[in-house]
């Protein structure tokens, strides 16, 4: 269902950008019924894969993502809070990236960099990014409803503005979070030489 998601998501995005709104709006519920199925499914039956546990996330990203640059080509947002959103993303992947090469053992490699079966530090989801997750698609699917549905098209021409300044503070807000926050980042004991087990399989360190 993830791979789904992930699949239709250049679609959506492509229905945005050429005005055809009603379509879009159609495959972004579609989407969101699917995810929180998929998440019903795993909780329910205890049915999580690796492959679902870096799927998941990688599609909901994508989403937001192709959400946000197209509704903002097409002008249903502003692009100053498009570039804000998608600002706050590239940040934090150029940090992780940075994160990732302080955190890895020697030698830093290019293969040992990518090699994932290598893990050297986690990055947490703070409460405020949660939040802002929820808010920012709360916000995309709001406006995107507003392009085809005559009773959310008049709510939106009042609370547009609001939401948009919450949406932007929610996001300033979460990417300070991942600098300030202490429980943010955790940078995993390296494992041993000898393949012994560590005595405890991680630590905090401050970087
Ligand atoms: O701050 P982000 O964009 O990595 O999103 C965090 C998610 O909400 C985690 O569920």
């Amino acid at each position: 269902m993830s791979l789904a998601r992930l699949l239709s998501t250049p679609v959506l995005g492509y229905l945005i950008v050429k005005g055809q709104y009603d379509w879009a709006l159609g495959l972004f519920a579609a989407s969101a019924v699917t995810d929180l199925l998929d998440g019903f499914i795993a909780r329910t039956f205890d049915m999580k894969s690796v492959l679902g546990t870096i799927l998941d996330p990688m599609a909901d990203k994508a989403l937001m993502a192709t959400l946000t640059v197209s509704l903002g080509m097409a002008g249903v947002i502003p692009v100053p809070l498009a570039g804000l959103i998608i600002g706050r993303d590239v940040g934090l992947v150029i940090s992780s990236f940075v994160i990732r090469y302080k955190s890895l053992p020697p030698p830093k490699t290019f293969a040992r960099f990518w090699d994932f079966s290598l893990p050297s530090a986690e990055v947490r989801p703070t409460t405020i990014s949660k939040i802002n997750t929820a808010l920012q698609l709360l916000f995309m699917g709001a406006a995107l409803s507003a392009t085809s549905i005559p009773l959310v098209t008049s709510l939106w021409a009042t609370w547009h503005i609001p939401a948009q300044w919450v949406v932007a503070t929610t996001t300033v807000w979460s990417g300070l979070s991942y600098v300030f926050s202490k429980d943010a980042v955790r940078y995993l004991q390296p494992p041993p030489e000898d393949g012994k087990r560590p005595s405890s399989n991680e630590h905090e360190q401050k970087s």
